[in-house]
């Protein structure tokens, strides 16, 4: 039997973190940052028609510390598709006010450990809403990307596809606990970036994250076999409160 198990994909999804040049925004005359908060704001509302037409989903965050001041984050069906959202964000005004910090490219995904005979996953509804989710209107965000370790004896591809499908069941159980307080997209990214996924976590209280992260480090799953990068974490940003946010004295 084969070792390998392709998970279900779904929409691609980007992560567009954006430092503002704040001198840069402040030097522009008023005049000019309100023609770029309204084309700025135009641009959010068609990319909401497109999350109304159930063709992808857009939400904006604030990230708190150093790493970012913004996130873009983006899913559509194809990468073509991200790389216009990109593009057209790149083109407005305030971006001319704006440095990209970071981004990461990945697919939404779901782990198929217990792949049905007869069964397409694809036509099942409760999957395709996983694999092509409006993002959640929770308060909170927190991003970062993980790999699983391939090293001497702790190698995950190297285990038996049983073992790697009870360490995820276990995952599964403690993940569970958080039900109502965490929601998560998982997001595969081999070969599309430079860690193996992408953790998107979603709560309306930041301390979750904290509890979540913390105990699924006892899991065997994470506390032997997972790398983690560096963490985003911040606040959603209404189309209502982009122009607050943006407002200079
Ligand atoms: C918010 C709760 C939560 C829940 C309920 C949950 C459940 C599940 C299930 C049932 C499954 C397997 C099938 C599938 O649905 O994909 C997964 C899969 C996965 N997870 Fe998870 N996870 C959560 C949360 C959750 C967190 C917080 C993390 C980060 C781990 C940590 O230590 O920081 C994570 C990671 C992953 C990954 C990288 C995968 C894919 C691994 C692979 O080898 O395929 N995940 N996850």
């Amino acid at each position: 039997m084969s070792q390998v198990l392709h998970a279900l994909d779904g929409w691609y999804m980007l992560h567009d973190f954006r430092t503002i040049d704040w001198s840069s925004w402040r030097a522009r005359s008023k005049e000019e940052r309100q023609a770029a908060l309204d084309e700025l704001s135009s641009l959010l509302a068609e990319w909401k028609q497109i999350e109304d037409q159930n063709e992808g989903s857009t939400a904006l965050y604030t990230i708190v510390g150093h790493k970012a001041d913004l996130l873009f984050l983006n899913l559509r069906p194809a990468l073509e598709d991200l790389g216009k959202v990109e593009t057209a964000l790149n083109k407005t005004k305030i971006a001319e006010s704006m440095f990209s910090g970071y981004s990461y490219l990945s697919v939404v995904e779901l782990g198929n450990y217990l792949p049905r005979e007869g069964f397409d996953p694809y036509q099942d509804p409760a999957i395709r809403n996983r694999l092509y989710p409006k993002l959640p209107q929770t308060n909170n965000i927190c991003f970062y990307p993980m790999n699983k370790k391939r090293e001497g004896n702790d190698n995950w591809y190297s285990l038996p596809l049983e073992q790697r499908r009870e360490l995820m069941r276990a995952h599964g159980l403690t993940g569970r606990q958080y039900a109502g307080k965490v929601t998560q997209i998982v997001s595969g990214s081999t070969g599309l970036d430079d860690w193996e996924w992408g953790v998107t976590l979603f709560s309306d209280d930041p301390i979750q994250f904290k509890r979540i992260v913390y105990e699924m480090r006892f899991d065997e799953v994470s506390a032997r076999y997972g790398e983690f990068g560096e963490f985003l974490v911040g606040s959603r940003l209404t189309s209502e409160q982009v122009s607050p946010y943006f407002e200079v004295k």
